[in-house]
């Protein structure tokens, strides 16, 4: 099935130039105590509306590199500012309490903030509908597949109504089907949201069908190589992966990765 070209191009860049940034990372390097330098003179930028990820071999940094954003480890050098009222974080594995039902891990939050229990439950279940898992509220994680559990992990998140969302590699353990479901569930939310998001993969194809923005980093000491944008409107069609425009993005960026690894 063919996907017309003229609707999948992006608005103009001088609109998207046109906002503030949410997360704006200045040279930033990163050095352990234990003398590991993982990230040396990183720069970035991401809007509202903004849905950047970042690809990049094994150990360069990633992590590293979304824990500084998160405020969770401090900088060794270079400036980082958040612009957000709330930033949510997504993991790999969903870390749901297993004693909990699906709406009541989503209300944890709100319930450690002391939000009301009429308004907590009402923030959990429009969490809920929003990742599709109405009418699976008082399931028990053990009772929910691979990619229902993720959608909980998914759904806690966005009732801190987040401006900044943060995402490492949170569909890396599916299975590829569950995975590309995945991807366009994200993409809906996020056309819905408009929030700014930074996602870290190691898939190339899910980096060029979510994002506006690949930023390619080298080895360690992991640095931007290369900053692809990505042109296509959300939603973007599933079938577009098999088009060869998309081939042609997933290329540029696979050789900027290898070239990043010499
Ligand atoms: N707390 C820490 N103390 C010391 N070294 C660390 C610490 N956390 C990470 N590192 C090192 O920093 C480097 C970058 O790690 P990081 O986890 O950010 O890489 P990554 O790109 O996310 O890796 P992967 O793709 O394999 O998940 C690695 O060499 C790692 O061993």
């Amino acid at each position: 099935m063919s996907v017309d070209a003229a609707t999948l191009h992006a608005p103009t860049a001088d609109i998207l130039a046109a906002r503030p940034s949410t997360l704006l990372m200045r040279g930033v390097c990163k050095t352990f105590s234990t003398g590991t330098v993982a990230l040396t003179d990183v720069s970035l930028e991401v809007a509202a509306g903004d849905l950047v990820s970042v690809v990049g071999p094994s150990g360069c940094g990633k992590s590293t590199l979304l824990r500084l954003a998160s405020g969770l480890d401090a900088v060794s050098g270079g400036t980082i500012q958040v612009n957000a009222a709330a930033t949510s974080f997504v993991f790999q594995e969903p870390t749901l309490l297993e004693w909990r039902s699906a709406q009541k891990n989503v209300e944890l939050i709100d319930e450690l903030r002391g939000v009301p229990r009429a308004e907590r439950r009402r923030r959990a279940t429009e969490a809920l509908e929003l990742v599709g898992l109405t009418g699976f509220e008082r399931q028990f994680p053990r009772q929910l597949s691979g990619g229902m559990r993720m959608r909980v992990s998914l759904a806690r998140s966005l009732v801190a109504e987040p401006d900044l969302a943060l995402f490492d590699e949170p569909f890396g353990a599916l299975d590829e089907i569950t995975r590309l479901r995945m991807q366009t569930e994200l993409q809906r939310i996020f056309r819905l949201k408009q929030f700014a998001g930074l996602f870290i993969t190691h898939s190339v194809s899910e980096a060029v069908y979510l994002s506006n923005r690949v930023l390619v980093m080298s080895g360690r000491p992991g640095r931007i190589v290369a900053d692809i944008a990505i042109p296509w409107q959300y939603p973007r069609p599933p079938e577009l992966r098999y088009q060869a425009e998309f081939a042609a993005l997933t290329g540029q960026v696979s050789a900027a990765l290898e070239g990043g690894h010499e």
